[in-house]
């Protein structure tokens, strides 16, 4: 079932064109990774697919339903962000931060259940952090703060969840527990990260999109991810590795 399509997309950074004349759905059970060079837009259209910025040309819909005439709270079901950085204005411990999560679904007076508090503490496990729970979150590591930052996605349990450079911060064996969680999460719900690491997408994801300076290339990681499509979109030369049953490609 397609939950998210965008047709025609254009975006632009001031008089730049970043993307133009995107027609891409995303289903569930789908896992995409965006590979492309550092500012060629994948945060802009990550933000872009959140509703959180004005694309420049086209539509994008959920459900078939144009994002602008979704209401925010109907919204927030729908699709999560999980931002590249997060910054806290103050002291608030990390079971609370991931609590805000939970926000789109508060009825009455608007207190946290019995069920939102574990459903939180439950996230914080599934990243790694349930010991840190009452920690503050100005005190955490950058790493930890990005788990944090999947864990609140993960109680707002939106259908769509968007992942800008989820493991940027990750540390080897953290990245492959985020990416194994991310691809859990994938069998039912539709999942857009964008990401630096090739290996992690030729691994993890189900499809690519690989965003060049002028088009775009998107499918299956099997017939998208190649030597060609990789050398085309980042300007150097790629070989294959095929090693304990995975393929790895190696920048020359
Ligand atoms: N608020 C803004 N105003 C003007 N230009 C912007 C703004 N935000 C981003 N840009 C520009 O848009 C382009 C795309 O930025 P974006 O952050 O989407 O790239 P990216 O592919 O995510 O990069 P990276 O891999 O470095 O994270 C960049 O050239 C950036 O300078």
């Amino acid at each position: 079932m397609i939950r998210l399509n965008t047709s025609d997309l254009g975006i632009t950074a001031g008089r730049r064109a970043l993307i133009s004349h995107l027609d891409w759905q995303i289903a569930a059970g789908e896992f995409w990774c965006v590979l492309g060079r550092n500012g060629v837009g994948k945060t802009s259209l990550m933000q872009t697919l959140a509703g959180l910025l004005k694309p420049a040309s086209g539509a994008i819909a959920i459900d078939g339903v144009g994002l602008t005439r979704i209401a925010a709270s109907a919204l927030a079901q729908l699709r999560g962000l999980m931002p590249q950085q997060v910054v806290d204005a103050f002291s608030v411990s990390v079971l609370e931060t991931v609590l805000i999560g939970r926000t789109p679904y508060r009825t009455g007076r608007g207190w946290d259940t019995d069920a939102d508090i574990a459903a939180a503490r439950n996230a914080l496990d599934s990243v790694d952090l349930s010991s840190r729970a009452d920690s503050d979150i100005l005190q955490l590591s950058g790493g930890e703060r990005q788990r944090v930052a999947l864990a609140t996605l993960l109680v707002q349990a939106p259908a769509i969840m968007l992942l800008d450079e989820p493991t940027a911060h990750q540390d080897v064996a953290h990245q492959l527990a985020m990416l194994r969680l991310v691809r859990q999460l994938s069998a039912d719900h539709a999942v857009v990260m964008n990401c630096h690491d090739i290996n992690l997408a030729a691994r993890f994801a189900t499809h690519v999109l690989v965003l060049g300076a002028d088009r775009h290339w998107s499918g299956p990681v099997a017939t998208v991810l190649t030597p060609d499509v990789l050398e085309s979109a980042f300007g150097c030369q790629f070989s294959v590795l095929e090693a304990d049953g995975l393929r790895s490609f190696v920048a020359q």
